[in-house]
């Protein structure tokens, strides 16, 4: 089948779900073929509105679909898949972009053989700029990677790696934008610690941030190789790294990454 004419069932209609229903539908998805399930009404409604698609609940909205995102939270899982287990069918591809929940887990919650192929992306597929991850699940054959491929090569770049690596992805690329941002936050507050308006140290620092990404993908070349065509002997560069070493900034972002690929693994714990 086209990947373009498949019936898709989003479950979720949260941060993830709807960048991934923007995205679906910017890539050129029809709103006909998708069918939102989303528990809060309202929530529902805004979807449906903004959009264009239908909403139901999760057993009416995967009857008819051919790829099933699952796209709540890992808390939420256990009782969603109690939901759609019996309905889910071995011709239907499970597409399930949570954190931390095993494929097993997921198949062994559904009567029959059902295909999962389970993704970590993250918010940039709400413009196109995603990092995903995939792995297959046991019942996933290439042809449902690569439909999982298809799926989300439009709104990013699309990486296949074991499933044993996908909480250490979660922690990179996963929550990565929230890093950055919070990175930002922390330099604009020191623009404005050095007498710059909000507005003007926000827009030094975003478009900086924009140049050295891309900086870093054109070129190829290492982010040390970078750096240190920015420090000038004795300049302002030099100084500004040599405070961040003795704040033990690397330590820190090597620590937090560790706790984030951590509490990935302890989302699994507990599930049953
Ligand atoms: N946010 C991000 O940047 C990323 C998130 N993810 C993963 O995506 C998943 C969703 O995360 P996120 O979008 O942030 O979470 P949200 O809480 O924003 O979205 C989940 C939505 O699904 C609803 N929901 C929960 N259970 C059901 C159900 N049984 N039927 C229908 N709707 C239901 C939730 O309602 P309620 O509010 O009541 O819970 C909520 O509205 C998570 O597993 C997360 O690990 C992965 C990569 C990045
Ligand atoms: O913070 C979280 O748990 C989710 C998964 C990766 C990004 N957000």
């Amino acid at each position: 089948m086209k990947h373009m004419s498949q019936r898709v069932a989003l479950l979720g209609g949260g941060k993830m779900g709807e960048a991934l229903l923007a995205g679906i539908l910017r890539a050129g998805r029809t709103a006909a073929d998708i069918v939102v399930s989303e528990r809060h009404p309202e929530r529902a409604a805004e979807l449906r509105e903004r959009y264009g698609v239908t909403t139901a609940e999760p057993a009416g909205a995967i009857a008819d679909a051919d790829v099933i995102i699952l796209a709540v939270k890992p808390q939420d899982m256990p009782a969603l898949l109690a939901d759609i287990g019996k309905a889910a069918r071995p011709e239907q591809l499970v597409v399930s972009v949570a954190a931390g929940i095993p494929a097993a887990f997921i198949e062994r919650n559904f009567d029959a053989d059902v295909p999962v192929v389970r993704v970590m992306s993250n918010t940039a597929v709400f413009v196109d700029q995603a990092m995903s991850a995939i792995s297959a699940g046991a019942h996933a054959t290439g042809d449902h990677m690569k439909l999982a491929e298809d799926l989300l090569s439009p709104v990013g770049e699309v990486i296949r790696v074991p499933e044993s690596q996908l909480d250490a992805v979660t922690a990179l690329s996963g929550s990565g934008p929230a890093y950055f941002f919070y990175l930002v936050e922390a330099m604009t507050d020191a623009g404005i610690l050095l007498g710059l308006p909000r507005e003007v140290a926000y827009r030094l620092i975003v478009q900086t941030a924009i140049g050295a990404a891309t900086m870093l993908k054109e070129t190829g070349e290492h982010p040390v190789k970078l750096r240190e065509a920015v420090m000038s002997p004795a300049g302002t560069t030099i100084a500004a790294i040599r405070e961040m070493e003795n704040h033990g900034v690397r330590a820190a972002m090597i620590g937090a990454l560790e706790a984030a690929r951590d509490r990935s693994r302890e989302l699994a714990s507990g599930l049953g």
